[in-house]
């Protein structure tokens, strides 16, 4: 006991600055110097507890740690199982085994807390240049790869497409939206429409276009099949019973096609290629919520989805997606997908798992909903962060870390601790310059004029950025999933469990 009131707290501190400091990591003999000599202030013998002092002035401190006092005392107390009670002018150590600690402490802190924080410097940074990578290239990529003019199709004749169309509701652009698969320039197709609940409005809708466009092959079909858990499978089922052709298409409710759209899908259908989908995007429409949303899909989704299918990640989104029918029935068609949500991330698990390949088409999708409302999509959101957790865990630390703020922040303070860089300069350099890089891939994926001025760009992209973190953390938080009237839960693996009768 009596050695502890000598043994100098500073070894402790000097070994945690000794990365900043660059010089060699002092001995422990060294490390015995002269200043910053703890002083007993207090004993408690019943308890075993002991508080010292170490008079050295914060600012100092943190100097020499090269981190914020708060932080350093956190580590202390994860490693080294010393509480530091309060580190405010000076330091106070309170420890129920004070020998034990301080001994953990010098040895232990020269081990790892010196090399934690360099450690975790160092990821960020390799982790920044690492996004900024996958930013540049998802920029390069796009411009190579989207709104390609195809001249010609590679199949002739082109084969023949059945396109489900799964209803539900009924929102202001359907007729608009459904009318454009009527008018498409594709030679052998048919619109096969599903829609769960007879009384559905959509029901009306569809009826009118049929009897408007004769001459196209459409049917309608009511009333679905329990086949699973997945409504949109459950709905699509009696659809894809009666599909003739050999390839088929998934359109969501909300797509809207140009007339060569399928034209294009087809032409990226290469011979081993089993599914061509196309990068969710949106059409021009007004107010903020609109804009929120074309600068989501055109950046930090763009971003991934992008460097995804470069690197043949499975990242097929089953909003508008085209496949090769026989590698669905192969595995007892569509119905076996109905256990999941996910379906889209599943079916191409499936169809990759057989050695072929899925790709992005050279348009993206065009979503039209007639409903845009900032607080809808952020549901919308949450639910797709729920799924991709459940299908990729890892997506819970590489998710919110390429979000721009927070990695902006840990970066700066990475390249301060290492460097000595100025962390609010490169905090704004960072930010100006993911910023920009954001609006020259929006620009690529626009493909034409965007629909808003570029001041409403930096609202909407500031918006986008700032609360990208909280709603990320929000849909972590509930593990319930929302869809449309449904709630589920995900079991391990991705199998769903319909919630809605236990809430
Ligand atoms: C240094 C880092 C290097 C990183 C390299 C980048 C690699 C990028 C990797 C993957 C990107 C994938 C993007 C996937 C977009 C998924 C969109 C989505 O969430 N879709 C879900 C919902 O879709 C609807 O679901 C209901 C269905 O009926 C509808 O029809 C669908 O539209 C979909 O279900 C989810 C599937 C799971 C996808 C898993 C993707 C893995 C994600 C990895 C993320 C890594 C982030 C890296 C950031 C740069
Ligand atoms: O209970 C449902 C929920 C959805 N869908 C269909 O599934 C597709 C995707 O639904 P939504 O837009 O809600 O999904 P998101 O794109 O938001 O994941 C749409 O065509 C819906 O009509 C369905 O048929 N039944």
């Amino acid at each position: 006991m009596p050695s502890l009131t000598r043994r100098p707290l500073l070894s402790v501190v000097r070994a945690a600055s000794s990365l900043t400091q660059r010089g060699p990591r002092p001995r422990r003999s060294e490390a015995c110097g002269e200043a910053g000599r703890l002083r007993l202030i207090e004993s408690d013998f019943i308890s075993g507890t002991r508080t010292l002092l170490l008079p050295l002035p914060l600012p100092l401190l943190e100097e020499m740690l090269g981190m914020p006092g708060w932080w350093w005392s956190l580590l202390v107390d994860e490693f080294c199982g010393v509480r530091i009670k309060k580190l405010s002018v000076s330091l106070c150590l309170q420890t129920e085994t004070f020998s034990a600690a301080i001994d953990a402490m010098w040895w232990d802190t020269s081990n790892v807390i010196t090399n934690i924080p360099e450690c975790l410097a160092l990821f960020f940074i390799i982790f920044w240049l690492g996004i900024r990578a996958v930013h540049l290239i998802a920029i390069i990529y796009a411009k190579y790869r989207l709104h390609r003019r195809i001249e010609n199709c590679p199949e002739i004749p082109l084969p023949g497409i059945s396109i489900l169309k799964p209803l539900t509701g009924c929102d202001p652009n359907l007729y608009s939206n459904l009318e454009t698969f009527f008018v498409m320039n594709y030679p052998t197709y048919e619109l096969l429409f599903c829609i769960e609940d007879e009384l559905d409005d959509a029901v009306a809708i569809v009826r009118q276009l049929i009897e408007k466009y004769k001459h196209v092959n459409a049917q309608l079909f009511i009333g679905g099949e329990q086949v699973g858990i997945n409504p949109k499978i459950n709905n699509m089922q009696t659809g894809y019973s009666a599909a003739k052709y050999e390839l088929i298409m998934i359109s969501d409710a909300g797509i809207r096609m140009k007339e060569d759209t399928l034209r294009d899908m087809v032409y990226h259908l290469t011979e081993k290629t089993g599914i061509v989908h196309q990068m969710p995007f949106t059409c021009d429409r007004e107010g903020f919520a609109a804009t929120y949303e074309k600068i989501f899909f055109g950046t930090v989704m763009a971003r991934m989805y992008l460097v995804a299918d470069l690197l043949r990640i499975n990242c097929h989104t089953g909003m508008s997606t085209l496949m090769r029918k026989k590698l669905l029935d192969e595995v007892g068609g569509l119905r076996t997908f109905g256990v999941y949500l996910a379906e889209d991330f599943f079916i191409a698990k499936s169809i990759t798992d057989r050695n072929w390949r899925i790709r992005i088409s050279s348009q993206p999708a065009l979503q039209n909903s007639g409903f845009c409302e900032v607080t809808a999509f952020q549901a919308r959101l949450a639910r797709w962060i729920k799924l991709r957790l459940a299908m990729v865990p890892l997506t819970t630390v590489i998710e919110p870390l390429s979000e721009c703020v927070l990695l902006g922040a840990a970066t700066s303070w990475a390249t301060y601790y290492l460097l000595r860089w100025d962390p609010l300069v490169f905090f704004m350099g960072h930010l100006l310059m993911w910023f920009l890089w954001d609006f020259i891939l929006l620009s690529i994926i626009q493909h034409g004029t965007l629909p808003f001025s570029k001041f409403e760009f930096v609202l909407g992209w500031l918006f986008r950025e700032f609360t990208g973190l909280p709603l990320f953390l929000h849909a972590v938080k509930d593990p319930q999933i929302q869809w449309r009237s449904r709630s589920y839960r995900l079991r391990w693996g991705g199998v769903a469990e319909d919630f809605t009768k236990k809430v």
